[in-house]
């Protein structure tokens, strides 16, 4: 495993070296008193559900809370589980808007995971369902306890495992073909954690209309209001 790849800026977005992937991160997107008043209002305005989900026949709570808000008429169904889909908020609208105009483009979803301390986690996958579309621009905003993400390549042994440290504030963009050649996850911490919100925008396209390539557009490609 390499150490924390990436100590990050506050410049903009700045690329991390990923074969077979497209990653971009900015520590500090938003200032330290923002993030606590964002954290705050999402933990006690969110409506939080502890689902449980099917693994090999055996049913289990998932180890963190979650939530999902995006556009009307938005469904997305992610490992078995639909969560229903809240409006926007004007907090999440905000946030949405700033994260768009960094991306340079357009989300129509966020889910919410909450990590209540360092037991909470998340295991190894792809945000890879065909309602994303081939090359998914997925971007992921960390309030709150810094935890260690981290990547590896789904057939490329000789590749290690990539960890990045998401501290309050930082914004994380995969792009590309990070989906199809690499999984990630946010594994348990042993050391004491406060709790951490994540925040991950996608563009879900309904399942008639998945476009051949869904990847980032240039931020001029951005219109009307969502
Ligand atoms: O909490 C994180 O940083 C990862 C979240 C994630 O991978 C997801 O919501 O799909
Ligand atoms: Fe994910």
């Amino acid at each position: 495993m390499t150490p924390d790849l990436f100590a990050g800026t506050d410049r903009g977005l700045e690329s991390l070296p990923l074969p077979d992937g497209d990653l971009r991160f900015q520590r500090n997107f938003y200032p330290a008193a923002t993030c606590s008043a964002l954290q705050r209002g999402l933990i006690d305005d969110t409506a939080w559900r502890h689902e449980q989900l099917t693994l090999f026949g055996k049913r289990h709570w998932q180890p963190r809370l979650v939530a999902a808000h995006g556009d009307t008429g938005v469904i997305y169904t992610y490992s078995g589980l639909t969560l229903p889909m809240q409006p926007w908020t004007p907090a999440l609208r905000q946030i949405r808007d700033d994260v768009e105009h960094a991306a340079g483009c357009r989300f129509n979803t966020v889910l919410l995971n909450l990590y209540r301390d360092q037991h909470d986690s998340m295991g190894w996958h792809s945000d890879d369902e065909s309602v994303l579309g081939d090359a998914p621009v997925i971007a992921s905003l960390s309030l709150g306890a810094t935890r260690l993400f981290q990547l590896r390549h789904k057939n490329r042994r000789d590749l290690n495992t990539v960890s990045l440290a998401l501290d309050d504030g930082s914004l994380l963009l995969m792009a590309g073909s990070t989906q199809r050649f690499w999984k990630h996850a946010l594994g348990k911490s042993r050391q004491h954690c406060e709790a951490r919100i994540n925040l991950t925008f996608r563009q879900v396209f309904s399942d008639a209309c998945v476009p051949a390539h869904s990847g980032a557009r240039p931020a001029h490609a951005i219109n009307g209001d969502g």
